[in-house]
């Protein structure tokens, strides 16, 4: 099966690299300043001690190859819209789609652009972008994926994901899944950007009450929109997001005060207009996008 990884930033520097060990056909789309850069010096991936760098496969927007049998999607939701212009001429009859982002939004963007082709599916990992290498922070190494139709997921991709250093699983309610993970992250993003902090130093600013009840409307949300967050996944969340001396912060407010574009209308923009559909009452969401565009249009007046 060729694959392409599109984009080698955190999450697809580290899966591409997975699979490219596992002797998977794997080329990675990126733009071509960073070409340059891999062409000469390899893809460097460090993760759990393991220091590396491999030659890998490129491609630039523009050249000219064969369809790919699927496109992973690894991109932030800011650089979506030019990446599925991009893939255009690697799209073939059957390529497959296998977006990775948080959130819900691309999944009807990439649909509308290329019907029924769409996989579901999302990733958990701590990995980072630094410099030109790429940083698997933590053991976690999650990719879970599944059919969005009634066709089952094809054996093939499966075949074709399930790697060493990949936690791999199919979910037959994989929307389900991808709407449990997203109230996490958006419970993390709205907290850590309302309170301007980790999860630790709100607690101890006396903000555990404000954690809970923001994980408790975004969770209603989830219900209204008939995907029911399950209990454990209330529990894992519950447990990050309310542990003491924690140091976790979401990536949107990381992004946030380093000035640079966030994600905050893909992950929390998308879930409020949702909740006003659904007559889902979200105050504290819907304070943390005000904060989060006045301090957008603060830091970049164009936004
Ligand atoms: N990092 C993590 O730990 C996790 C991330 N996620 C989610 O995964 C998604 C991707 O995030 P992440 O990997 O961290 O993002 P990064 O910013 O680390 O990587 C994205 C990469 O995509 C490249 N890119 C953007 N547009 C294009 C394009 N048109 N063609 C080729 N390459 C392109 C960027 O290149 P350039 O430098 O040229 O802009 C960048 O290197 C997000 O939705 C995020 O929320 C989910 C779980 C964990
Ligand atoms: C929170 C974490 C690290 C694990 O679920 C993640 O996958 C994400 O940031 O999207």
């Amino acid at each position: 099966m060729r694959i392409l990884m599109v984009g080698a930033g955190g999450t697809g520097g580290a899966f591409g690299t997975y699979l490219h060990e596992a002797g998977r056909e794997v080329t990675f789309l990126v733009r071509s300043e960073r070409a340059e850069r891999l062409r000469r010096d390899g893809l460097r991936f460090v993760s759990s001690g393991l220091d590396r760098t491999h030659p890998v496969n490129l491609l630039v927007r523009g050249e000219e190859t064969a369809p790919f049998d699927l496109v992973v999607l690894a991109v932030k939701a800011t650089a979506l819209d030019s990446a599925l212009d991009d893939i255009a001429p690697y799209v073939g009859p059957d390529t497959l789609i296998l977006p990775i982002l948080n959130g819900m939004a691309h999944l009807d963007l990439v649909e509308q652009r290329y019907p029924g082709r769409t996989l579901g599916g999302f990733v958990r990992i701590v990995a980072t972008l630094d410099g030109d290498t790429v940083h698997q922070l933590t053991p976690l190494c999650g990719l879970t994926v599944g059919s969005l139709t009634e066709e089952p997921l094809p054996a093939a991709v499966v075949e074709a994901l399930d790697v060493p250093g990949i936690d791999f699983a199919v979910r037959d309610d994989i929307r389900s899944a991808l709407w449990e993970k997203w109230m996490f992250i958006a419970a993390a993003g709205v907290t850590t950007c309302l309170f301007r902090g980790p999860i630790g130093d709100i607690i101890d600013a006396g903000g555990l009450p404000h954690i809970h009840a923001t994980v408790q409307e975004l969770e209603a949300v989830a219900a209204h929109a008939g995907y029911p967050v399950s209990e454990a996944a209330q529990q894992a969340s519950r447990a990050m997001l309310t542990e003491p001396g924690s140091e976790f912060t979401s990536s949107l407010y990381r992004d946030l005060v380093a000035g640079y574009r966030t994600e905050a209308e893909h992950l929390l923009g998308d879930l409020a207009r949702r909740a006003r559909e659904l007559g889902s009452d979200t105050p504290l969401l819907d304070l943390a996008l005000v904060q989060i565009r006045t301090v957008s249009r603060a830091v970049r007046p164009e936004a």
